[in-house]
């Protein structure tokens, strides 16, 4: 999809299309709607990650909530949106064994204690090994930086959304 198409878009078919770029939070792209025209992938995005900024930190973690857990029970139950279900089977996630299935769940369930929202990480920009050593690393960060870590990670996984939408190289030109 080039940037004409999107540029030319009216509301509705922006948010069908662009709606899920940050994970459940469709209000994200209705307001990302109204600053068109948009140069190119980075232009676009910058607009998405601007009003993640301005939100107050109530809504961060609004935003944070809105994320299935990794390996959680929806993955098994197939209930994931679309992308998140790509996402994670593409990470691997599908094929873990029962006792790390286990051990992520236990640290998740530790993680969502200490901060009150889920534990979010790009699964696509991870080895699924590496997983359950950066949630237990993270889980002992102070809470003011792991909101901003956490956000970082919602950020990535939106950059890597609308470069699928785009059909534009993630990694840049
Ligand atoms: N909790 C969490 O990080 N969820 C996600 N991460 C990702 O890349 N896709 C997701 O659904």
């Amino acid at each position: 999809m080039d940037m004409e198409k999107v540029n030319s878009m009216d509301f509705g078919e922006f948010v069908d299309v662009f709606g899920n770029v940050i994970e459940r939070c469709p209000l994200i792209a209705a307001a990302v709607w109204s600053q068109r025209p948009f140069s190119d992938l980075e232009d676009l995005e910058k607009h998405f990650f601007a009003l993640i900024d301005a939100l107050p930190q109530s809504g961060q973690e609004g935003i944070l909530r809105c994320h299935p857990d990794l390996a959680g029970r929806e993955l098994q139950r197939g209930t994931l949106t679309a992308e998140s279900q790509r996402e994670q089977s593409g990470a691997g996630l599908t094929s873990l064994g029962a006792d790390e299935r286990l051990r992520l769940a236990e640290l998740n369930a530790q993680y969502r204690a200490r901060f009150g929202f889920p534990f979010v990480l790009a699964a696509r920009l991870t080895d699924p090994a590496a997983m359950p050593r950066e949630l237990a690393r993270r889980l002992h960060c102070p809470p003011a930086q792991e909101l901003r870590t956490a956000l970082g990670e919602v950020k990535k996984i939106g950059h890597l959304r609308l470069a699928d939408l785009l059909c534009v190289d993630p990694s840049g030109p």
